[in-house]
């Protein structure tokens, strides 16, 4: 699949801490039915092979909604489930090297916290770029935080699209007017919710409101 900016737009990213009730397959089979534009497969620590698993089922789904499927981290798992791109930290292998092992037509996320990093990522060959944490996230309580400030720098610093991440919700979303970001990803604020199709609902009218057209 061809990357294009809208679908930045609201970018739901897996976490199996979030599942309760339901199992992660059912969380995303709402999730994509609710209107959710991107969809990251995000395994911190599972076994290779069942994330290939995982992954092929995830990418049934996707496909019948016409939603792009990114893989987090794991270029071969990405490969091997025909996934349409892949998502890394800085922490992960270069742009440059998951580009060359990709090739031209996957799509390529990079996350960044500089606008020095924002420019060599594009240059390597990124699609798009994730910032953050805009706001504390209960998901990566860790998480290096962004100013809006710093977040603007690096909308302006490259012509392609950034999804601002960290503890965004429908109720803060709108803090991020004016920052250039194209989108939003969002894992709790998401799978974290009850009724996830409400939550997919609020934020995409929320984010459409703050991003650049
Ligand atoms: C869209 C998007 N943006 C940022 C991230 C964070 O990636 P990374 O820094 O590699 O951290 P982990 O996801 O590996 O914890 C992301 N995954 N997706
Ligand atoms: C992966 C990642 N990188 C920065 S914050 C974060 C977690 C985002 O999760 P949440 O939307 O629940 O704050």
């Amino acid at each position: 699949m061809k990357f294009h900016k809208d679908m930045l737009l609201l970018y739901a990213i897996t976490d199996q801490a979030y599942t309760g009730e339901k199992n992660l397959l059912q969380q995303i089979e709402e999730a994509l039915a609710s209107g959710v534009t991107c969809l990251q497969l995000r395994e911190k620590n599972m076994d290779k092979q069942d994330f290939l698993n995982e992954a092929m089922a995830v990418r049934k789904r996707t496909r019948q909604y016409g939603v792009p499927l990114i893989i987090n981290d794991d270029v071969e798992i990405a490969i091997a489930c025909n996934a349409d791109g892949v998502h890394v930290g800085q922490e992960d292998l270069t742009a440059g090297e998951v580009r060359r092992r990709i090739g031209p037509d996957r799509i390529l996320g990079v996350t960044v916290k500089t606008a020095e990093q924002a420019v060599k990522a594009w240059k390597d060959g990124a699609d798009y770029l994730g910032c953050g944490a805009v706001f504390p996230s209960p998901t990566k309580k860790n998480a290096i935080a962004i100013t809006m400030d710093q977040l603007s720098a690096i909308c302006r610093s490259v012509p392609i699209p950034v999804t601002a991440i960290g503890g965004i919700t429908y109720e803060n979303v709108s803090l991020l007017q004016g920052t250039g970001i194209g989108g939003v990803s969002v894992i709790s604020g998401i799978f974290g919710q009850s009724d996830i199709p409400a939550a997919v609902r609020a934020l995409k009218e929320e984010v459409r409101k703050v991003v650049v057209s």
